[in-house]
């Protein structure tokens, strides 16, 4: 896959598609963006994960030149982001980007083409969006789905090596999520370098070389789907007790095989394994006065709980490696790094 592990010791010598030095950007007091650093290379197919607010769509138009940074500097190959803009070799699907409501698609599609040196024909770029079928529709009649896939045809008929997609299937049922994946894969088959914003591990997950995650405008982890997920690997063991809670409870369950954290409210405890199945043989083996017992994989709020609390650990990019590499090597984290129970009110399971 272009961009994957082997590919990428073969792109170092290249212009990166994307050079990010520094970026920052505030809004008043706000400090949206704080010093992203990041070398995209061609090829890359990159998800930026984040909490609302997290810094992704600023990201994205500063990489793109649309907002003016307050400090650093962003390059789309080797050049200001408007040379390349310029040059047609940059799309973009971005959250607030409208088409005109009185135009068919493929008019829309047709005046995007017109604007460009080397575009698409029309009937390509529609048909690489699953857009034929809807090619005469009026934008304003489109559901939020046809919209996108309609918005997706407009960002590839300049027939770009780079696309910057922002919350591309926000609007979009399962199906309409899968087929424009498909249709992103085919882009992607080709080389192109794709950064994508999403608030879906699995997507990231399922498209993305490169996952990058920002939290509260800086870059917490930076790694492939397998080392940002084993950063969350384990399970959640929720149950009711029965029995009165004391140290020396305490200090039994925790050394129950797998288990990396413990909490507990009034009679309910959730325990974070590593093994839930050892784990949960051996909670049953020695307590008959367990019940209610719920278990859950990890949650996209998990991975950003985990990635952020580590926040102090993770701010250096050499502290970051390691602690993604420990994460890859299954090594468990220390009791004191357990997810906590809180809940993210940042709506990334939408
Ligand atoms: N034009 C603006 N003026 C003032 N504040 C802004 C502006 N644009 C963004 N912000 C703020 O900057 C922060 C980062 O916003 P941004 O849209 O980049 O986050 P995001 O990660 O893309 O979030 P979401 O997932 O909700 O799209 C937020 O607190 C947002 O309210």
């Amino acid at each position: 896959m272009p961009g994957g592990a082997s590919g990428h010791a073969e792109k170092v010598n290249q212009t990166p598609a994307i050079q990010l030095t520094d970026l920052r950007k505030s809004f008043g007091s706000l400090q949206a963006v704080n010093g992203v650093s990041l070398t995209i290379q061609p090829g890359e197919v990159v998800a930026l994960l984040g909490p609302n607010g997290a810094g992704k769509s600023t990201t994205i138009d500063l990489a793109l030149g649309l907002a003016h940074p307050t400090a650093g500097t962003a390059a789309l190959f080797g050049e200001q982001p408007r040379s390349a803009i310029e040059a047609g070799r940059v799309g973009a699907m971005l959250q607030g980007g409208a088409l005109l409501p009185t135009l068919t698609v493929a008019q829309s599609v047709a005046l995007v083409a017109s604007a460009h040196r080397h575009p698409l024909s029309v009937a390509e770029a529609l048909e690489r969006a699953r857009c034929t079928e809807i090619a005469r529709q009026k934008v304003s009649k489109l559901s939020g789905g046809q919209m996108q896939r309609a918005r997706f045809a407009v960002a590839v008929v300049s027939n770009p090596d780079l696309l910057f997609l922002d919350e591309p299937t926000a609007a979009m049922d399962v199906e309409a999520r899968r087929t424009f994946w498909q249709s992103m894969r085919e882009f992607t088959d080709e080389g192109r370098t794709v950064v994508f914003a999403t608030h879906y591990l699995d997507e990231a997950d399922a498209y993305a070389d490169r996952i990058v995650m920002l939290s509260k405008g800086r870059i917490v982890a930076d790694g492939t789907p397998n080392e940002v997920k084993a950063v969350v690997s384990g399970r959640r063991i929720r149950a009711s007790a029965e029995f009165a809670w004391s140290a020396a409870v305490e200090e039994s369950l925790l050394r129950l095989p797998g288990v990396r954290s413990l909490d507990h409210r009034g009679d309910q405890f959730t325990i974070v394994s590593d093994d839930s199945d050892a784990t949960l043989r051996s909670l049953l083996a020695t307590h008959d006065d367990i019940h209610d017992i719920e278990v859950t994989a990890h949650t996209m709020d998990d991975a950003f709980l985990a990635l952020t609390e580590g926040s102090a650990a993770l701010a250096t990019s050499d502290d970051q490696t390691a602690a993604l590499a420990a994460a890859a090597d299954d090594t468990p984290a220390p009791a004191t790094t357990a997810v906590p129970e809180t809940t993210l009110a940042n709506g990334a399971t939408r």
